[in-house]
């Protein structure tokens, strides 16, 4: 079915408050600035510091609308078959592999994240850890806090002049680029997708190339098929002897034992890694990696993105594309679901429906219009390979009925009521 364009309309600078009090379950230590925005539309908010996993999920999911994780709670397929009231997911982050994106589409669950809100942390701590693994600072420090002198200089280097190589080329991996610059490093970069290349980047054609011309390497590419365990021993091998691996990526995408292997046997020089394959769900949680103890080896917590700055942005700018979800049907944004947008409106009656992506849906919706005589203000429909989106106004108060009528339609998967 082809999009169709909205009427004109009569616009109103605050969106009508939803029909029925609205819950939104916030885990793992979301930014206040979201407590924020849900409190000043008066959504019911409960909070978690930690991460949940499934069954406990799927439990504190009932009577829940609207989600809020970090990168550490999977929704899987079965947590989104029972959360039959969820409407939507906000992952406040940039990564949202954590959710099955595919099940949330087919169920009606739009999903948002913050594309790029804490991309200038990660690129920070980044240059910090490429000058500590150079200069050996993590070790030094530790040896003085525990009473040893060890003041040498062998082994240890500037970092201007040396060459940084990106694996992913995107919002992180650009912003790196710009700063390893400012710093006097040479950049090279391999991508599977063409990218502009900021000042002197370079854009190397495998990955094989970039391994073998870096004395850095650092990876930014997404967890997905394809980049999972993407560096493995064979990679590694491609390094030059005596560089540095970084990962802020995600844990699936280094070969831990085997990273172990090459750091041991010193062909690298040292490793900052953030994340890894398997993490704890809370700061109360031990953990167990064979990278402890390992000399010049900086292991963090999954921090790349953790800084007051990027959380304060995150919770304002991930908690307003679900208030904007949930006072106006906007899906602006969503990475699962058709992108749909309509401004909040007067005197009218909104219904959106989400139904599976089959011909003959509008035709359906709008006879059911017309059996009650209403009238349509506007109309908006996105679709994708799976689903389309449907945001109508009515000029009349006859949602009940006609939401009603389009939810029994067999193609329908949700419908809902705004106001
Ligand atoms: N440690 C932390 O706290 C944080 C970790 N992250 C992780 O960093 C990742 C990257 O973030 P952004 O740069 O914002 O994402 P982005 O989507 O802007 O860029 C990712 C880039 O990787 C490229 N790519 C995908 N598959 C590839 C492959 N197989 N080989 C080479 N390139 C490939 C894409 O074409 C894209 O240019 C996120 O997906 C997330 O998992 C993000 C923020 C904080
Ligand atoms: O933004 C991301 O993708 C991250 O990995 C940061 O995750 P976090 O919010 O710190 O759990």
């Amino acid at each position: 079915m082809k999009p169709m364009t909205p009427s004109a309309t009569k616009f109103q600078t605050t969106p009508p408050v939803a029909k029925e009090p609205v819950k939104v379950l916030l885990l793992e230590n979301i930014h206040q600035s979201a407590h924020e925005l849900f409190r000043s539309r008066s959504f019911e908010i409960e909070t978690r510091s930690s991460a949940m996993k499934e069954d406990e999920l799927i439990a504190a999911l009932a009577g829940v609308d609207m989600l809020g994780i970090r990168s550490k709670t999977h929704v899987t397929a079965r947590v989104l078959e029972k959360a039959d009231k969820l409407l939507s997911i906000g992952c406040f982050c940039i990564g949202t592999n954590q959710v099955d994106l595919d099940a949330a589409n087919r169920r009606g669950v739009p999903v948002f994240n913050a594309p790029f809100s804490n991309t200038r942390s990660v690129a920070e701590m980044i240059i910090a850890e490429s000058i500590m693994l150079a200069r050996q600072l993590g070790d030094r420090s530790r040896e003085v806090h525990a009473g040893t002198w060890k003041k040498v200089s062998k082994a240890c280097y500037e970092i201007r002049g040396k060459t940084i190589g990106l694996i992913g080329y995107g919002h992180i991996g650009q912003q790196l680029g710009v700063l390893a610059e400012a710093m006097g490093m040479r950049v090279v970069y391999y991508d599977i997708a063409q990218k502009l290349p900021m000042g002197n980047n370079r854009a190397l054609p495998t990955l094989e190339a970039l391994l073998a011309e870096s004395d850095f390497v650092s990876l930014h590419v997404p967890a997905t098929p394809e980049t999972h365990n993407m560096i493995g021993a064979a990679e590694l091998a491609h390094m030059r002897k005596g560089a540095y691996l970084l990962n802020a990526s995600r844990g699936s995408v280094v070969v831990i034992p085997a990273l172990a292997e090459a750091l041991k046997s010193g062909h690298l020089a040292g490793a900052a890694i953030d994340v890894y394959p398997e993490e704890p769900e809370s700061n109360s949680d031990g953990f167990l990696t064979e990278l402890q103890k390992l000399p010049n080896v900086i292991l963090t917590p999954h921090i790349g993105g953790s800084t007051e700055e990027a959380q304060e942005a995150i919770g304002r700018e991930v908690s307003r594309a679900l208030t904007q979800l949930v006072t106006t049907g906007a899906t602006t944004g969503a990475v699962n679901f058709p992108n749909v947008e309509l401004p909040p409106l007067k005197a009218t009656h909104r219904i959106l429906n989400v139904h599976r992506n089959v011909p003959g849906v509008l035709r359906d919706v709008n006879r059911i219009v017309s059996d009650v005589n209403a009238n349509i203000d506007s109309q908006v429909l996105s679709t994708d390979a799976n689903i389309g989106y449907l945001i109508m106004d009515l000029s009349q108060d006859v949602s009940a009925e006609v939401s009603r009528r389009i939810g029994a339609l067999e193609t329908s998967i949700r419908t809902r009521v705004l106001y």
